[in-house]
């Protein structure tokens, strides 16, 4: 399998050279050059898979010869091993038609987990095979910060520089990030929203100054192989339901667009998917978007979902890239568009090719309460912010009542107390094996939301590429 850019005028690369790549040299996101498929036959022959081995059977497409089936295997096994529930994704019923896949049991209690501790590994393997140091830089609303910082720190030839936005995340995210002492991370703490970390991040990996001295790297879901590994649980969830002789909706709490867009890959796998339900907060880009074909950008409103605070959608790329018929170059020229005025019609075939798969839905404060409140009294459940949103949308997208609706619960509420406990009367506990987050030391540098400052402090402290 071999991977093209979206923008398409950067070299194809195999899967170890585009885990390393991160975004491609043009700009554009990494996608598989085709789809893999199964047949009805094999998937049916997937049911009953303990979690690692269905996550190998469905990567290996993927991955090719870049990792034997027994090499990745073994990767699966490790990365899943730290997650403290033996299902890795349970499923949870909370009514007749609505179901939770618990993405949240991995070791910083968010669905990011079940990506990063994967990509923790194979960054180890493939530098292992070459004399590389890979200087990772991302950005974070919160959850992806402490999932990649926890995947990589104290590893050998990775640094790891992590941008969030300063005072716009939860004090358990923060601290999550924060106390991790290793010497190869670093926090930073930049004014500005994620969007403003989100795109100092990018032109880093366009910054030849940068890029002729470090290996640049992503552990955003901009990097294909974050995808890769969510695609797992969509299949896992449908086949406790009946898949693949029953057709099972997914709710998706959505900012950037990669949990949902792994979804989309699974139903091009072969995957039976009633619909993909995209569900925001009040930064609705994306809901605007798949509703009126209107993608442009306005001012982040912080919320108490403040992992999804997010104006523009990486990876809304790949999905505008595979139903717009994957023309690269004109893509590039969209996207050159947006860039420069931060707005975009879709085309019709994107506005088409979208709606096949994809409702939107937007949730407001009230109703995001409303959702928390209803999963407490109803069902005993505690869900957290987002996890809301997400079955907010589940309950109100018109799905047939036969078809089970899957809301995918990204967080555990214990990471936005005060918003749970608000909702609920309940404030909840962190569960053992975060530890004694709160006494623990804090490391961060702060700088102004202004690339040089942030190029300059990476320069300063990263390993160079050899
Ligand atoms: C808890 C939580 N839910 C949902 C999302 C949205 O996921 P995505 O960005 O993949 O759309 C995020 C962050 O991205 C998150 O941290
Ligand atoms: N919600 C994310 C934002 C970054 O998204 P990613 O999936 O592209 O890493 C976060 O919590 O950091």
């Amino acid at each position: 399998m071999d991977y093209i850019s979206t923008r398409g005028s950067a070299p194809a690369l195999d899967f170890a050279d585009a885990t390393l790549a991160g975004l491609a040299s043009d700009g554009g996101l990494y996608v598989p050059r085709t789809w893999p498929k199964f047949s009805e036959a094999e998937i049916a022959a997937m049911v009953g898979l303990p979690y690692a081995q269905l996550a190998q059977r469905i990567m290996q497409p993927f991955v090719g010869d870049c990792l034997t089936p027994e090499r990745l295997l073994e990767l699966t096994t490790q990365a899943y091993g730290r997650f403290a529930h033996q299902a890795v994704t349970p499923l949870v019923q909370l009514d007749q038609q609505h179901w939770l896949l618990e993405l949240f049991h991995g070791p910083t209690l968010a669905f990011k987990d079940v990506a990063l501790q994967l990509l923790g590994l194979l960054f180890e393997e493939f530098l292992g095979r070459s004399d590389r140091n890979l200087t990772i830089v991302g950005a974070t609303s919160g959850d992806t910060g402490s999932a990649a910082i926890d995947a990589v720190a104290g590893r050998a030839k990775v640094d790891i520089f992590m941008l969030h936005p300063r005072g716009r995340v939860s004090d358990v995210q923060r601290r999550q990030m924060t106390t991790v002492l290793a010497p190869n991370v670093h926090n930073i703490a930049i004014e500005g929203s994620f969007d403003d970390a989100q795109a100092m991040v990018k032109r880093m990996f366009n910054d030849a100054a940068m890029t002729d001295r470090f290996a640049i790297g992503a552990v955003n879901s901009i990097n294909w192989a974050r995808l890769m590994a969510q695609i797992v649980y969509y299949f896992a969830a449908a086949l406790q339901l009946g898949a693949p002789a029953r057709k099972v909706a997914f709710s998706v709490p959505t900012g950037n667009f990669g949990d949902v867009f792994a979804g989309y890959v699974a139903a091009q796998m072969g995957l039976p998917i009633e619909r993909l339900i995209v569900a925001t907060n009040v930064n609705d880009i994306l809901h605007r978007a798949l509703s009126t074909g209107d993608y442009s950008q306005s001012t982040v409103t912080p919320t108490a979902a403040p992992s999804m605070d997010i104006q523009v959608s990486s990876n809304f790329e790949r999905l505008l890239f595979d139903v717009g018929g994957r023309d690269g170059l004109a893509l590039a020229e969209q996207m050159r568009g947006f860039e420069s005025t931060r707005a975009m019609q879709l085309t019709n075939a994107q506005r088409e090719g979208a709606a096949a798969l994809f409702t939107s839905a937007r949730a407001d404060a009230d109703e995001m309460m409303k959702a928390i409140r209803w999963a407490h009294v109803e069902t005993g459940q505690v869900i957290d912010p987002h996890t809301a949103i997400g079955l907010h949308a589940a309950q109100t997208a018109g799905i047939d009542p036969a078809v089970p609706v899957v809301t995918l619960a990204t967080a555990h509420a214990a990471k936005f107390r005060d918003a749970v406990e608000q909702a609920t009367g309940v404030r909840p506990s962190l569960p053992l094996r975060v530890g004694d987050l709160f006494d623990r030391e804090e490391r961060l540098v702060q700088l102004p939301g202004d690339y040089a400052a942030v190029a300059d402090y990476v320069a300063e402290h990263a390993s160079p590429k050899v």
